[in-house]
């Protein structure tokens, strides 16, 4: 049987994969959301010459030597201007982000300045033109571009769009990811459980990596091995509007591996099924018009490889965010033996020593070994056929966290 190559399948995975639609949200909903439209300002920041300290208004020409004695002849707190204009030997009391009144072109700080009763103060250090102002339009104008397209709204972007008086932003709308486990031997955490039934595990991890990338997981919990039963849940994906299905378990091909027969009967038009990788042989993709569906192996590791390699990237473009693998150059802990044709992950435990990284792989690799992927930090990549390696030979290592 031909396998697919990781690659290929990959290319495939994400081929004609586009942003979904935008959708307006408000600024506190935006936080961590991919701007789908650029924004521009919408006024000025600031609007007006303001005053960036504490302090006196004044004219440059009156404070140039010190000390020098000016008549205080109003205030201009922040949010409301001094409606004179400020003249020779005079100045306004200013506050931080106040308008600059009329006539002043300085700001002598309060610290260098002394009060002398009766509305008179002392300047005691010169003070040349434009200190501590901010003249309109210091940090944008009006129409300028600030954030592009395709941005992800971090904080210090969320508090421009706002001063830029943006009170929505039109955002990428969140892909939904629908999961659906297989298997009469499966039973929730917590559930009672008969001797031969093992806990669902995958669903867990699946959801978290896929909210790892910004989508949004609806756990449709588990089926019985019986194609009605994994049908109804794949209706319910759909009726949910889901933009993606990953079913776990029942991709290989046992006699119970009803998930292809279902995912097919239901519409959906196999583009992949196996793949040239350990683990994550049994991986299916196809369509099912616009919904992607992504089989992934039932074995623990491999669903959960799986959908570092496949169902993040899928997740993240149809999100609109850029992600690459983190993949680094390791030296091998131990040797590894010639491989064979399935490019292969191998749980390691990565970690610097002298300068460089040494990936050292754990000596059991089964799928079903959670406990060994927790505590993998990496995942040694071994090519299709690469020979034997030696202690201390390079390797490229996909980081896990
Ligand atoms: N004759 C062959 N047998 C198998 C092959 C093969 O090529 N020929 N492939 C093996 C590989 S590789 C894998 S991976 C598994 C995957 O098979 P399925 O996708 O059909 O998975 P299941 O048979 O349903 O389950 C396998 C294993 O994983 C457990 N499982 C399933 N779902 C969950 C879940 N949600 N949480 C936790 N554990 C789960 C299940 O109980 C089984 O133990 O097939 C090999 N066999
Ligand atoms: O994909 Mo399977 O995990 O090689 O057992």
């Amino acid at each position: 049987m031909t396998l697919v190559p990781v690659a290929e399948a990959l290319t495939r995975l994400l081929d004609g994969v586009e942003p979904l639609p935008a959708e307006s949200v408000a600024l506190h909903e935006a936080h961590d959301r991919v701007l789908a439209e650029p924004v521009a300002a919408l006024r000025t920041q600031p609007p007006f010459d303001a005053s960036a300290m504490d302090g006196y208004a004044t004219r440059a020409a009156d404070v140039a030597a010190a000390p020098a004695r000016l008549t205080v002849i109003g205030a201009a707190p922040a949010g409301r201007a001094f409606d004179g204009t400020v003249g020779p030997g005079q100045a306004v009391r200013v506050f931080t982000g106040a308008p600059l009144p009329a006539g002043a072109d300085t700001i002598v700080i309060q610290e260098n300045v002394r009060a002398l009763g009766n509305g008179a103060i002392e300047v005691l250090e010169p003070t040349a033109a434009e200190r501590n102002i901010r003249r309109a339009g210091l940090d944008f104008r009006e129409g300028d571009l600030l954030l592009e397209k395709g941005r992800l709204l971090d904080p210090a972007a969320l508090s421009l769009a706002a001063s830029a008086n943006h009170p929505r932003l039109e955002v990428v709308r969140r892909p939904l990811v629908a999961i659906i486990a297989t298997g009469d031997e499966l039973v929730a955490p917590g559930d009672a459980l008969g001797p031969d039934q093992i806990i669902s595990s995958n669903a867990y991890g699946v959801a978290a990596a896929a909210a790892s990338v910004g989508a949004t997981a609806l756990d449709l919990g588990i089926a019985a091995d019986r194609k009605e039963a994994i049908a109804a849940l794949v209706r319910q994906a759909v009726a949910a509007g889901a933009d993606v299905i990953v079913t776990l378990g029942g991709a290989s091909v046992g006699d119970h591996d009803l998930v292809h027969d279902v995912l097919t009967g239901e519409g959906m038009t196999l583009d992949f099924w196996k793949i040239a990788m350990r683990p994550g042989k049994p991986l299916m993709f196809g369509r099912m018009g616009a919904i992607r569906c992504i089989g992934l192996p039932g074995n623990p590791v491999a669903s959960l490889v799986c959908s570092q390699l496949f169902v993040k990237p899928l997740l993240a473009k149809l999100g609109g965010r850029p992600f690459a693998q983190d993949i680094r150059i390791a030296h091998l802990g131990a040797a590894m033996r010639e491989n064979d044709r399935r490019e292969d992950y191998v749980r390691a435990v990565v970690r610097e020593d002298g300068g460089r990284l040494v990936a050292t792989p754990f000596g059991i690799q089964d799928s079903s070994m959670l406990r060994k992927l927790a505590d993998a930090n990496g995942l040694i990549v071994r090519a299709p056929h690469a020979p034997a390696a030696a202690e201390g030979d390079t390797c490229p290592v996909l980081m896990l966290r």
